[in-house]
């Protein structure tokens, strides 16, 4: 953890840190909502921000409401931005197939990481520099176990030609 930054903000409650060293400050319902299985709403939290400049929030699940109940958000994570000066919402989703879950106001439903951000010069060109992962993603070390991957356990071993070039056209 770095430093803290000043962010204005508005209200009923502040959104907390459970312990210090938290990342996530919990964000409460405003709201008294039932979520039947698979649904999904829109949640406001009575939360206005100002962040500072250069900085971005995120709303996150909470791990355990998404291990016991399956409640998730939709678009996490969710990003405020900067100018953003409205209610802060969460998308929360029950993925649980069977159970309906009720959210009653005071319910601490997601939290929110406010983390420094860059803006991007998007800076056209004919090829990109070469890495060593170059083209592979998806998979492209193995899926599950480090154990069973050959990249993992051999170096020298490449899993995609486009690594050993390092360009991309
Ligand atoms: O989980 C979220 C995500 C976003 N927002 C607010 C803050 C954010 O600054 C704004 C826009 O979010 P985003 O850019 O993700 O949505 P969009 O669908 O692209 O809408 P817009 O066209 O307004 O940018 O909505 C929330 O309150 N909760
Ligand atoms: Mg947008």
């Amino acid at each position: 953890m770095t430093e803290s930054v000043d962010v204005l903000i508005i209200a009923p409650d502040l959104p907390g840190y459970a312990h210090p060293g938290d990342a996530g400050a919990d964000l409460v319902s405003a709201e008294h909502i039932v979520l039947e299985p698979g649904e999904r709403a829109l949640i406001g939290t009575g939360v206005s921000i100002a962040l500072p400049d250069g900085h971005a929030a995120f709303v996150v699940p909470r791990s355990g409401l998404a291990a016991k109940h399956g409640i998730t958000v939709v678009n996490s994570p969710g990003t405020v931005d900067a100018g953003y000066r409205g209610e802060i919402k969460v998308t929360l989703l029950n993925t649980d197939r069977h159970t309906s879950f009720t959210v009653e106001p005071g319910d601490r439903i997601a939290q929110l990481i406010v983390m420094p951000v860059s803006r991007a010069n998007f800076i056209p060109v004919e090829r990109l520099p070469g890495s060593a992962r170059g083209a592979g993603g998806f998979g492209s070390t193995g899926v599950g176990s480090l154990a069973t991957t050959p990249a993992a356990t051999d170096p020298t071993i490449s899993t995609d030609g486009a690594a050993q070039t390092g360009t991309l056209a």
